[in-house]
């Protein structure tokens, strides 16, 4: 009787042996640091809206951990030669790339008289000067050093930027493999520390024409190339849902970054990531 649903009298989990009491024991909240993280939203203004700016960023940040976690282990399965498991990692850094773009519908819903009560709030803040999404341009070979500058207050971020500056991006691990696959990569390219970005190189067109013109040949890099054009399809789409998000909210306005605003993400959305492996769809 005491396992059975009794009408009109709610039920107690602890009848079936769930655990209730945690003072000396690990609990779901201790074990996520929910203190930490449900206490570290502090809106600046009264706007109704600021917290679900702050949200937006602070889950954003999070997904990004995740990338530059998944994208760092990316790298090392394939400087060991395991592709499969290299597939598999890079397969979820493009779903978490996914997950940030399917987060600028809620975003979206903040219309400029919402923003503009709490903007002046934000100083000269912006995402401009966000370190892991830094690093991870950084890591997927986008390298310029002038974006170090808003980091020099802090030695640790720019020491983490460094650091990843030091490191072969992962076009540069992909290009590393192919060479150990016989395939002519000049030295040139995949040279660290890289600290611009990557450009077109003849050679480089030349070695994704083979593999496309014959996938079973090639097929660990046919793998390997179609999931970056995933990877940098699902950038883009980020890129322009932020300057879409960003038109619709300020206009043209200036960025509290100081950048043009509108006009400086537009020239963002010109980054190419892997250049060759957009190009060679023409030559096929
Ligand atoms: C209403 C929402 C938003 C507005 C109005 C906005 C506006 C801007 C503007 C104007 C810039 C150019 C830099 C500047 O001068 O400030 C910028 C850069 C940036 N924003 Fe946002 N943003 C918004 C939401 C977001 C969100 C949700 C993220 C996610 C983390 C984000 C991340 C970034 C990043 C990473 C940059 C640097 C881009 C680059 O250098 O290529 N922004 N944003
Ligand atoms: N750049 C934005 C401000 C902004 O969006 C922002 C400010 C502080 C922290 C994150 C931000 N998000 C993206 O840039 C603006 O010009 O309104």
């Amino acid at each position: 009787m005491s396992d059975e649903a009794e009408p009109g009298k709610a039920y107690n989990p602890e009848t079936e042996g769930a655990e209730m009491r945690f003072a000396d024991k690990m609990s779901y909240g201790d074990y996520l640091g929910l203190t930490q993280i449900l206490n570290a939203q502090a809106p600046l203004s009264d706007a109704s809206d600021e917290l679900l700016f702050i949200i937006q960023h602070q889950t954003s940040e999070l997904w990004m951990k995740l990338m530059l976690h998944e994208l760092n282990a990316a790298r090392d399965a394939i400087a060991d030669d395991h592709m499969p498991q290299a597939m598999k990692l890079l397969a979820r850094v493009s779903r978490i790339m996914e997950q940030l773009n399917s987060a600028w519908d809620v975003l979206r819903t903040m219309t400029p008289s919402d923003y503009t009560q709490f903007r002046d709030a934000l100083g000269m803040s912006s995402g401009f000067q966000s370190l892991q999404y830094r690093l991870i341009e950084y890591a997927l070979g986008n390298r310029n050093t002038a974006m170090i500058r808003p980091h020099e207050h802090d030695a640790q971020s720019v020491a983490l930027l460094n650091a990843e500056l030091a490191r072969p991006s992962l076009y540069q691990v992909v290009l590393a493999f192919a060479r150990r696959q016989g395939l002519d990569v000049p030295d040139d390219a995949i040279a660290v520390p890289a600290s611009a970005p990557h450009l077109e190189v003849p050679e480089i067109m030349t070695l994704w024409q083979k593999v496309y013109r014959d996938p079973s040949a090639h097929w660990a890099l046919y793998e390997v190339g179609e999931k970056l054009v995933d990877l940098e399809d699902y950038f883009r789409r980020w890129r322009f849902n932020h300057v879409t998000t960003v038109e619709r909210v300020i206009g043209f306005k200036r960025g509290t970054g100081g950048t043009g605003g509108v006009s400086y993400l537009k020239r963002m959305l010109e980054v190419e990531l892997f250049p060759e492996l957009w190009h060679v769809r023409t030559a096929l």
